[in-house]
């Protein structure tokens, strides 16, 4: 059985991402190296669409980008000065070839091809509906709805049609589209996920974020706004705000784990935040130890500003081996507990007779905790110390990150005592929400958040129509943070 990381049942899932360029010589060589950038975002599947002017053309398959779109003959298929990529980590329909996006349809309006990172928070309720009258689904994810609405759009213009569209759907969406019009970007009313645009000698180009276009030499312009729509052709850009206009709600766990460490988003360097929650939670939680040594990958930057403010040496004590890439072939289910030590190791030279605080940006069924604490004595560390650079993760995201189950977050399930003796750690502590903000450079307004934080405090920005009869203890909307 293929699965996409080696403990694949017990991680955040990460998101998608998606990639769009209008006015460039082969525009999906760009696209092909955009997603590589933004493959931390998604590594089930890839696609392409390109538009050559009169045809659209397609390739989408299953795992990483290289291995596909490394191939020259996949590329030069791809023809075109304008195309559009995503990379999948899947929160609505399985992981299968038919929900790999962009998904693309033949529309009464012309070709409709749509990349999509996000998820859809009612997308179950219309396609019922959609279902009902007669619509016919390709694929079971959520974005396909988008499409059947398009489709059905009683409006004129192909534009109209996608406002018209995005009218009736909740959640969270950044798309990036080619249809009729030229290229497409928007974002929802909320900017729950993120989206950039760029420029490229003459080409427009969109991306979940800035890094990617720091590999293909593209300089970053500015945030696509939440609400905003921005229409690209050649006969130049077209910004406008088809939605009632909201207090934007963009998603904290950017900051803290999902967005890579040299991205910028909302002006400020990853990397930097996440430095600076480590240095609030020094603040927050201080510890004394010998060594503050982080969790690679996602725990580094954290552990570094931890250690600068509690003026601790910060070590490398737990090595990372860079060949468990996310896709693994999942070894037999008695080899499988070996596995723990393919990703991570101790550096017990180094640990031997010390006690240390090992920095994480985040907990969510424990399992890495538990098994690197563990790993942590069994090199002989003296005390083992835990500090999280993120508060409790206790409810789950119906936003485009596919977190486990209510059932399943640990932090969900005990307090953080309860917790501290599960992965038998000598402390633990967690940065509080208002920590979190604080870093970030804000103070929370408990009565109207300026970001999601959901996760964290069950405080949902958008109705969850589709989970409205679930049972209590899957979905909380009282924050108990
Ligand atoms: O409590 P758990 O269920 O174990 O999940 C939390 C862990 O998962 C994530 O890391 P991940 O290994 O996915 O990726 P990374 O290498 O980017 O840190 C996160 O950084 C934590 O380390
Ligand atoms: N993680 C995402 O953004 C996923 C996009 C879309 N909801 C899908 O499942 O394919
Ligand atoms: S619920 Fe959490 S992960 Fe999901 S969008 Fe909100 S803050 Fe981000
Ligand atoms: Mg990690």
């Amino acid at each position: 059985m293929l699965t996409t990381h080696p403990f694949d049942d017990d991680k955040l899932k990460e998101e998608c991402g998606v990639f769009g360029v209008w006015g460039a010589e082969q525009a999906s060589s760009l696209v092909a190296l955009g997603l590589h950038a933004l493959q931390h975002r998604g590594q089930e599947a890839a696609g392409v669409v390109s538009f050559d002017g009169t045809n659209y053309h397609q390739y989408r398959a299953m795992g990483h980008v290289g291995g596909t779109f490394d191939k020259p003959k996949v590329i030069r298929k791809l023809a075109g000065p304008a195309g559009i990529g995503h990379v999948r980590y899947s929160t609505t329909g399985e992981t299968a070839l038919r929900n790999v996006q962009p998904l693309y349809a033949d529309l009464a309006m012309g070709g409709f091809a749509l990349a999509h990172n996000g998820n859809l928070s009612n997308a179950m309720t219309l396609r019922s509906e959609l279902n009902r009258r007669g619509s016919i689904f390709q694929s079971t994810s959520d974005t396909e709805v988008i499409i059947h609405l398009v489709a059905t759009s009683q409006k004129e213009k192909p534009v109209d049609r996608l406002t018209d569209a995005l009218r009736h759907v909740e959640g969270a969406y950044s798309l990036v589209c080619l249809m009729p019009e030229g290229l497409v970007a928007c974002r929802d009313p909320l900017g729950i996920r993120p989206l950039v645009m760029g420029k490229l000698g003459e080409a427009t180009i969109f991306a979940s974020e800035s890094v990617a276009f720091d590999v293909i030499g593209a300089t970053f312009i500015r945030e696509v706004d939440p609400g905003e729509m921005i229409v690209v052709n050649d006969e130049g850009l077209r910004s406008f705000r088809p939605f009632e206009p909201a207090r934007p709600r963009p998603c904290i766990f950017e900051h803290v784990y999902f967005s890579r460490p040299d991205s910028i988003i909302e002006g400020t360097s990853v990397y930097e935040t996440r430095k600076a929650i480590g240095a609030e939670l020094a603040r927050e939680a201080p510890c004394n130890a010998d060594f503050v040594v982080p969790i690679p990958d996602s725990g580094v930057p954290a552990a570094i500003g931890f250690s600068q403010a509690a003026h601790i040496p910060f070590e490398l004590g737990i090595i990372r081996s860079h060949y468990v890439g996310r896709t693994f072939i999942q070894p037999t289910q008695d080899v499988r507990h070996l596995g723990v030590k393919l990703k991570h190791n101790a550096n017990s030279a180094l640990i031997a007779g010390k006690s240390v605080v090992l920095v994480d940006d985040s907990v969510v069924r424990g399992t890495t905790s538990l098994r690197l604490v563990q790993m942590m004595r069994d090199a002989g560390a003296r005390e083992v110390h835990m500090r999280i650079a993120s508060p409790p993760t206790r409810h789950s995201c119906f936003y485009g990150v596919d977190t486990p189950k209510r059932s399943k977050l640990i932090a969900a399930q005990m307090g953080i005592e309860g917790m501290r003796d599960y992965i038998k750690a000598d402390s633990l502590a967690f940065i509080t929400l208002d920590g979190l903000y604080r870093a970030l450079g804000d103070e929370r307004d408990s009565q109207a958040p300026q970001r999601c934080d959901a996760c964290f405090s069950g405080d949902y920005p958008t109705h969850l129509t589709d989970f409205e009869n679930e049972p209590p203890e899957q979905l909380s909307l009282v924050s108990n943070t």
